[in-house]
This record gives C-alpha cells, sequence and structure tokens, in this order.
C-alpha cells in the first residue's frame, strides 16, 4: 500500500544495475531523472535505491530530515579497506561515528591546522613550478609540452602524504602503486553489496583478492608509519628528560611540524580515545588520502580546462593573480594573504566546481527509519543518492547552466559550496558534510593562483583534439579523460 516513487522497468536479479555499472552513472540517472521526475526508485540487484536530483530535495534530505538520511550502506570493500568500516566516510552513524568526525572537525582539519600545513604547501607548490620548468625547458631551443595532469597528480599526492603521514613516497614505486590500486578499488563495483547470492563473480573476477592484497600492504605500510612516529617521540622524550628532567607531549599538541599521524597518537589519552583505537586511527588516515587526493586534483585539472578553453577567463584571472600578488617578488611563490583579496579567482574555482562536481553522486546514504519525501513513502533501510551533478546543472537555478559563466559568482558572490545553498553542494551538508572543504580550497587556490602567475598556457598545435576533449572518466571522481598537455611558457624567472 506504500506510496513509492516512479520506478523504471527492470530486469530480473539485476534490476537496474546496469544504470549504476554504466561508465558515468551521473548521467545515465540524470537521464532518468528527465523522464521519471526528480525522485526516482531503482533496485540495484535485491537493493533499493532512491535518487533525488533536485535542489528541493535535496534540501530535504541534507537539512529538513538530515538525520534520517545521516547513515552510510554497508559496503563489503570498505569493511575490509577501513577496518570493519571504523574511518569517518564509511562509518554507519552513531556514537563512534560522531566522536570521529569531531577529531576530524576540531583536530586534523581545523582552519588551525590547515593553516599549519602552510609551509608544505608552498614547499610542494614550488617543487610544482620548478618540475614544470624543467619539464619544458630542455636543452633544445623549442618548449616541450607538459603532462600537467601527471604533475598535478603527483603533487596532491605528496601533499596529502607529508600532512598526513610526515613523509612523501615519490619514486617509491610499490607504494605509490599500493595507494593508487586503493583508491581504484574505492571506485569498484562489488556483485556481493547488490545480489549476495552472485558474491562469487567477486572472486572470480579478482576483486577480492585485490582488496585483501591493498588491504594487507596498506596495514603494513601504517604498521611502519606509526611505529616511526612512536619511536621518534619516545627519543625526543627521552632526549627532553635528560635535559629538563620532564617528559613532552609528542608533537601532535605543537602547531608547526605536526603531521595527522601525530595529532592523532597525541589524542589516545584524551577524552576521544575511546574512537580511538589503533585500527580506527589507520582507518582515519586512509580516509584522509582517499577523501582528499583526487577531489583535489580533479578541480585543479578541470579548472585549468575550462580556462584553456575560454582565453578570455585565463586573461582576466592572470590580470587578477598578477596585479594582487604583491608577496611574490621576495617569496618566489604567491602566498596565501594575497590570495585571499583575488575574486575573480574564487568565481572561476566555484564555476569550474559547479560544471565538474567531483564526487558527481556524493557518497551514498541510508535511510534508517520509514520516511517520506515528496509525498512518497521510503522505508528504512532504502539507499540514497543525491545526483549533485545533475542539479548543478539545473536550468531552473542556473541561467545557461551548460555554460561556463564565472560571472555569476561574481553577480552573486554569496552563492557558495558550504553546504547552504543546495543546488551546489559539491562538499555535500548537513550532518556527513565533507571536513575537509578548508583543507581542499588552500590547496587548490595556492596551486592554482601559482601556476597562473609564473606561466602562459597554451595547447600544442597537435594536440587539440585531446585538450579539448572534457570526456569525463569513470569512478568515484569524475575526472577528465585524456590527460591535460599544456605548453607552459614561463611568464617571469626568479632565477
Ligand atoms: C575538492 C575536494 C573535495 C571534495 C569535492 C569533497 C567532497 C566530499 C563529499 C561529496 C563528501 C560526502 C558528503 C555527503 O555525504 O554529504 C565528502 C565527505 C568527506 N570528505 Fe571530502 N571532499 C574534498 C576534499 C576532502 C579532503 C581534502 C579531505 C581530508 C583531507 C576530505 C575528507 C572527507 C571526509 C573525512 C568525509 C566523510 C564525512 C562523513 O561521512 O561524515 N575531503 N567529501
Amino acid at each position: 500500500s506504500a506510496n513509492l516513487p516512479p520506478s523504471p522497468p527492470r530486469l530480473p536479479i539485476l534490476g537496474n544495475l546496469l544504470q549504476i555499472m554504466s561508465s558515468l552513472p551521473h548521467r545515465s540517472l540524470h537521464s532518468l531523472s528527465k523522464r521519471y521526475g526528480p525522485i526516482v526508485l531503482l533496485h540495484f540487484g535485491s537493493t533499493p535505491t532512491v535518487v533525488v536530483s533536485s535542489s528541493d530535495l535535496a534540501e530535504k534530505v541534507m537539512k529538513t530530515h538530515d538525520l534520517v538520511f545521516a547513515s552510510r550502506p554497508r559496503s563489503s570493500i570498505s569493511d575490509r579497506l577501513f577496518y570493519n568500516s571504523s574511518d569517518v566516510a564509511f562509518a554507519p552513524y552513531g556514537e563512534l561515528w560522531r566522536q570521529k568526525k569531531k577529531i576530524c572537525v576540531l583536530h586534523l582539519l581545523s582552519s588551525k591546522r590547515v593553516q599549519s600545513f602552510r609551509l608544505v604547501r608552498e614547499e610542494e607548490v614550488a617543487l610544482l613550478l620548478s618540475s614544470i620548468r624543467s619539464s619544458s625547458s630542455p636543452s633544445t631551443s623549442s618548449i616541450t609540452p607538459v603532462n600537467l595532469s601527471e604533475k598535478l597528480m603527483n603533487f596532491t599526492n605528496d601533499i596529502i602524504c607529508r600532512t598526513a603521514m610526515g613523509r612523501k613516497f615519490s619514486g617509491k614505486k610499490g607504494i605509490q602503486e599500493t595507494l593508487r590500486e586503493f583508491i581504484e578499488l574505492l571506485g569498484s563495483f562489488s556483485m556481493a553489496d547488490y545480489v549476495p547470492w552472485l558474491g562469487w563473480v567477486d572472486r572470480l573476477s579478482g576483486l577480492d583478492a585485490r582488496v585483501k592484497r591493498t588491504s594487507e600492504k596498506l596495514d603494513e605500510l601504517l604498521e611502519q608509519i606509526m611505529e616511526v612516529h612512536l619511536s621518534r617521540d619516545r627519543e625526543e622524550e627521552e632526549e627532553e628528560e635528560e635535559e629538563e628532567g620532564g617528559g613532552g607531549g609528542g608533537r601532535g599538541e605543537e602547531e608547526d611540524g605536526a603531521d595527522l599521524v601525530d595529532v592523532l597518537l597525541s589524542l589516545r589519552d584524551s577524552d576521544s580515545a575511546s574512537a580511538l583505537q589503533k585500527e580506527a586511527a589507520k582507518a582515519l588516515i586512509l580516509d584522509m588520502f582517499a577523501a582528499g587526493t583526487d577531489t583535489t586534483f580533479t578541480v585543479i585539472e578541470w579548472t585549468m580546462a575550462e580556462l584553456i578553453r575560454h582565453p578570455k577567463w585565463m586573461h582576466m584571472v592572470q590580470e587578477e593573480i598578477r596585479r594582487t600578488a604583491h608577496a611574490v617578488e621576495f617569496q618566489g611563490i604567491v602566498v596565501e594573504e594575497d590570495i585571499d583579496k583575488m575574486i575573480r579567482l574564487r568565481a572561476v574555482i566555484k564555476e569550474a566546481l559547479r560544471l565538474h562536481i567531483p564526487v558527481p553522486l556524493l557518497v551514498p546514504r541510508l535511510v534508517t527509519e520509514d520516511t517520506n519525501l515528496n509525498g512518497y513513502d521510503i522505508p528504512a533501510g532504502t539507499r540514497l543518492m543525491i545526483n549533485a551533478w545533475a542539479i548543478a546543472r539545473d536550468p531552473s537555478y542556473w541561467d545557461n547552466s551548460e555554460e561556463f559563466y564565472p560571472q555569476r559568482f561574481l553577480e552573486s558572490s554569496d552563492v557558495d559550496f558550504k553546504g547552504q545553498h543546495f543546488y551546489f553542494t559539491p562538499f555535500g551538508a548537513g550532518r556527513r558534510a565533507c571536513p575537509g572543504i578548508g583543507y581542499a580550497m588552500a590547496v587548490v587556490e595556492c596551486a592554482l593562483a601559482n601556476l597562473l602567475y609564473h606561466f602562459e598556457w597554451e595547447i600544442p598545435k597537435e594536440m587539440k583534439e585531446e585538450v579539448i576533449d572534457m570526456t569525463e572518466a569513470p569512478g568515484i571522481t569524475a575526472q577528465k579523460k585524456t590527460n591535460l598537455i599544456l605548453i607552459a611558457k614561463s611568464h617571469v624567472s626568479f632565477n
């Protein structure tokens, strides 16, 4: 007798799985919503899933009835990779999740902590610039195009590794491959989650073995990293005791020089301890890596791709950066105090984020109580997805919604992505909103301001097709399918 949302026809056993298994599910779900309306009920195998595709419904899910939608469905992959989902992003809603989210917001990703990583950002940006310079100017007089996508991927990886674990792994091929495999697995599809009796397909396809191998390697790596931190703390304590007769409290309590492992170790004896069993601490570090690398990378990559296709905006934003970046003369790079004044840069980033929502379907929610959305009954146990990608292009909220038009954010500068405007939620909203916004934007702005200040960017003639190609690659984050390969001509040299 329930009044369920409209539902397209489905196949026996698989239901509507083909829609979610299509290479770009946000697009196929968008087409369905055009036909069936902004709330659609699908069946992924035996799992009922509601997809919402309007700002009004997104607000009901992430604000009005936030509590009912605040949990996550279990995923056999994240269970195995994140120590039985004892992280934040994949953990079910409850007291343990609440404590760990608090740790993220207050300790790991607070604005003070983000500020404490400024030196790392600036050092890594300087390395990125010099790597682009050296790839662009080999011994001959011609300028070699640079694979900007590859350089940006290494850059975001290095920053996250340094801030989370205190070191980077460039040059360590085995570790880099494990970290890449980890991210790829998070975007993989496990049959066991949708049609449990077909779970053997995951064994046959090799998925189970890949997950097992990767989780073992990651655990080994995290154990080593924690041990290095602990033995360094022990040594420092011993030294301090010898010098002053009193022990120090580990690095996490200091603002500078502490990485996230230090912070987590320093919290062990505090009130947060119950949420911080060793495995949960390891799972939190993995969360930072999983949630922070490809997402941040993809925003920088798409912004550069949009700017190269819109030379007028490229010119306008470069003019602003070069006019405003006063400290560059002394420091060699564009610094954050100057970036704070760059309103065009901010508008351009927002517009790239709007058109290329990095996680187009956000992270799935689980309905924990029978509820009602727009007159439709949604039973407890249903999964729910928000098609934020479709909403951010909905012509009822955006004029010329498919166009790259940063001016819209200069005209309405109060429209932001922090979870107040439900037609623009690249970071989600409500209880489950992303706690990494400040961290991500600091990296994105610093990288873009410097790339745009220091180089003139051009499309290599022979690569016009690939650069202009704006197709997305399949995966949990919507990255550009083809690499962004550009010519970078130095604008100013400080050598
Ligand atoms: C441009 C970059 C980023 C984007 C677009 C992004 C987007 C998102 C989205 C869509 C969610 C799910 C929100 C929801 O369910 O409503 C999320 C959750 C999360 N993000 Fe981010 N994120 C970014 C960067 C980061 C960074 C840099 C970190 C940490 C270093 C981070 C840590 C997390 C965590 C821990 C969660 C789980 C929150 C929870 O389930 O309560 N994110 N992010």
